[in-house]
Order: structure tokens, then sequence, then C-alpha cells
């Protein structure tokens, strides 16, 4: 069996680009920008007022002129207007364009108009309250880099450069396939043998935090059916995200049908716990992914977190971050497996600290809940104590 670390690897020699697309500016957030933007005009574009108040030429308040004759208002949306009078002055909005033969604006709270003249009660600062053409970008600098996450900041900034598409990464056609024999839909009520349906559930509302909306399919333990559904998903589909089927059992078909279909296995069982049975494998020609997650929710949810996500963000060029967290316990592992422990983080003096959310096992999908991620316990003979940084991996 391999460790962890090797069954990550492999799945990172296997991650794939699914090419770039053009959306509405509006549907982008979240997405991952596949084109850099460049600032179409200098930023600002003009010399913009920053204060409600009047424009003068500083020369004249220098010479000790007592008070400007107002000539007009200029206000934000009106073409650049000009000073006639060098000694007079125009009104001024925030966000209007600085009149020709001005240089300053004193905001109204340091000014007194009686009958159409302006008389200046502070001590001006030649060109104070302009934000000068430019200042904050010039025309053709990059504004954003290609391969950020999009956030609503960055709507704002493709929408002042008239982006109305933008370029984003592709993402997979995704499909999660629940198994067995047991599972009855949310709606029923189940017999006393019967369960609910819930770890597709959870990886489809997890998906779409990434914006994929996956399609959903239920496989009974029936080795021809399974056949006949899994022939047809490897061909409509990217990503196959398989829960259940996958262990010892006499009805754990999955390996053996997706092997029939020609799926090559990359891997099948992993030192790890929870999630050891999980199998991962890609079909050379179709190049559909394959991840068969083991059945036990906890094992699912975990094995999403350990292998798809970073095998997603990578296929798409995100930076995968590693994060950590401090022990807030001591967490023994004398195991030769890596656990994977759910646990509920908090701060404590600027410290990110995590505690174990006690559960009776992966068949406990309850503890998910009430916990945020997963802690990484490689096996270690001297227990993990409390104090230490550890990897940590977030539920998404
Ligand atoms: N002889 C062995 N038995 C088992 C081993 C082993 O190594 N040798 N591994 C155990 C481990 S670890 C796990 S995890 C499970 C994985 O089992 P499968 O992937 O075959 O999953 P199933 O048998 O189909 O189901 C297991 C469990 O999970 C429940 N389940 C499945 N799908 C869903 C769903 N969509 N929603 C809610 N619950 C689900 C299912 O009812 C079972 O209770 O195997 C161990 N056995
Ligand atoms: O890995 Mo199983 O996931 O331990 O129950
Ligand atoms: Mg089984």
């Amino acid at each position: 069996m391999i460790t962890f670390e090797e069954a990550y690897r492999r799945i990172m020699l296997n991650t794939k680009d699914f090419g770039d697309e053009a959306v509405d500016l509006m549907k982008s957030t979240n997405r991952i920008l596949a084109e850099s933007i460049y600032a179409d005009r200098d930023f600002p574009p003009f010399d913009r007022a920053t204060k409600d108040g009047i424009a003068i030429k500083y020369e004249s308040f220098e010479k000790g002129i007592p008070y400007f004759n107002v000539e007009g208002v200029v206000s934000a949306g009106m073409p650049q207007q000009k000073l006639i009078g060098e000694e007079n002055c125009l009104e001024i909005m925030t966000g209007a364009v600085l009149p020709h033969n001005t240089d300053t604006i004193v905001m109204y709270e340091d000014i007194e108009i009686v009958d159409g003249f302006a008389s200046i009660k502070s001590n001006p600062r030649k060109g104070q309250n302009i934000h000068k053409k430019g200042e904050d970008k010039k025309q053709g600098e990059v504004l954003l880099e290609k391969g950020i996450r999009i956030s609503p900041a960055d709507i704002g900034v493709f929408a002042t450069v008239g982006k109305v598409e933008v370029l984003v990464k592709k993402l997979p056609k995704v499909c999660v396939i629940s198994t067995g024999n047991e599972l009855v839909d949310i709606s029923e009520t189940p017999l006393a043998h019967q369960i609910r349906t819930s770890n597709v559930l959870s990886l489809q509302t997890a998906l779409a935090s990434e914006n994929i909306h996956a399609d959903h399919i239920h496989l009974l333990d029936d080795k021809k059916s399974i056949t006949q559904k899994l022939t047809v998903a490897l061909r409509e589909y990217d990503v196959l995200l398989l829960s259940g089927g996958v262990s010892k059992g006499k009805y754990d078909f999955i390996p053996e049908v997706l092997d029939d279909l020609g799926v090559d296995k990359v891997f099948h069982k992993v030192l790890q716990r929870p999630g050891k049975p999980m199998w991962f494998g890609r079909h050379e020609s179709l190049k559909t992914a394959v991840f068969s997650f083991p059945g036990n929710p906890v094992s699912t949810f975990a094995n999403y977190h350990i292998y798809f996500l970073p095998w997603l963000y990578n296929s798409l060029g995100v930076d995968n971050e590693s994060e950590f967290v401090i022990l807030d316990e001591d967490l023994p592992n004398t195991t030769p497996l890596t656990l994977f422990i759910p646990v509920k983080t908090f701060w404590d003096k600027g410290t990110l600290m995590a505690r174990k959310i006690e559960n009776s096992g992966s068949g406990d999908l309850t503890c998910l809940a009430y916990s945020d991620g997963f802690v990484c316990l490689p096996p270690q003979e001297i227990p993990y104590y409390r104090g230490l940084l550890v990897p940590y991996i977030p539920v998404k």
C-alpha cells in the first residue's frame, strides 16, 4: 500500500488543463482569471477634484487677492472648463475635471461666498485636493495578473476598463456518483435497513462553491447496471467523483468495473485514516479522471479535500498554498497511517489553534458539521504535542 505523500504526488502528476472561456464579468466571481488586465487609459483619466469647493490659480492667492469672483459652477460629468479671469474662481464639485488656468482647490469649509465673491479663510497649499491624472496607474500598466481568483473588487476593475467579458479558466464537467442498495432519496422515509443518501449532496454543495454544478447519478449494487451507467458517464464528463463500493465487500464492484472499462488505475488504497480504500485512475483516451472515494461519509468528505481540491486548483493553475495550525492538545499517532483528524479551529492571541472534534469513526458524519478542517498527522513515534505547528486542510 502506498503512503499518503505518494498518493498525493501521483494525483498531482495527473492534473489537466481544461482551457479558457470568455464569461460575462458579472458571472466571473470566484473563477480563475486567464488573461492579464491592463489599464486602457490613465487612472484617473484627468486631473480630478477630490473636494467640493472652488478652483483657483494659486498665484492669485499668493498675490494676496482677498475676493475671488465666482465665474460659474463645474460639476462631475462636464467637459473640461476654463477659468477666464485669472484672479477669479470656479465653484467645483468632487469628481469634476480641473478647469484650465486653475491648479488648486479650496473646499467649501475653508471659504465664504458672499454676493458671488469667495474669500479664503485658510492657508491653501498649491495643488491641494487634486487627484492627478495617471497618479494611480498609467495606461498600459497591468492592473490584475493572470491566475488570480476573481473577487468582487476585481469586478470593479473589469468594469472600469470596459471588460464586459473576461477570459477565465474553464472548469471541468463533473458528475458525482453515489452507490449502494441501502440508499434512499432524502425526501423518502427510510425503512429500518435503509439510510438517506448524504455524501453526494455534501459533494455537490462543495463543488458549487467552486462554481462547478455537478450532475448526480446513483448506482445500485448490480455489476451490469454499474457498467452501463459508468460507460456513459466516462464519455460525458471530465471528472467522476464516486462515493462507496470501493472496498473489499462482495458488492464493492467499482474497482473491477473501472478496470473493465479501461480506466487505468493510478492507485488503490492508501496508508491513511479515514479514506484508506481510495481509488484513483484515468481513462487514457477519454481523458476522464476518476476519484473513487470510500463510502463512509467522513472518508468521502476528507478525500475530496485532501485529493480532489488540490488536483482541481493545480489543473486551473492556482497556487496551492499549504496551511498550518497549532495543536491545542497532544495527539499521538502510533499507527503506520497518516491520520486526518477533524478539528475545530479558533484564534488565541493571534495564533490559529486546532482542537479535535470527538467522533466515533468515519461513519460519524455529524462530526463534520462541528469541524472546519482536518489536521494531517503522518506516522511518527513521538506524539504530536500541544503547541506544535501541523499541516491543516480547511474545509471549503
Ligand atoms: N474487509 C474490509 N472492509 C472494509 C475495509 C477494509 O479495508 N477491509 N475498509 C473500510 C473502510 S476504511 C471504509 S471507508 C469502507 C469503504 O467502503 P466502500 O467504499 O466500499 O463504501 P460502501 O461499502 O458502499 O459504504 C460504506 C458506508 O458508507 C455509507 N455510504 C455510502 N455511500 C453513502 C452516501 N452517498 N451517503 C451516505 N452514506 C453512504 C454506506 O451506507 C456504508 O455504511 O469500507 C470499510 N470496510
Ligand atoms: O477510511 Mo475508512 O474511511 O477508515 O472508514
Ligand atoms: Mg463497501
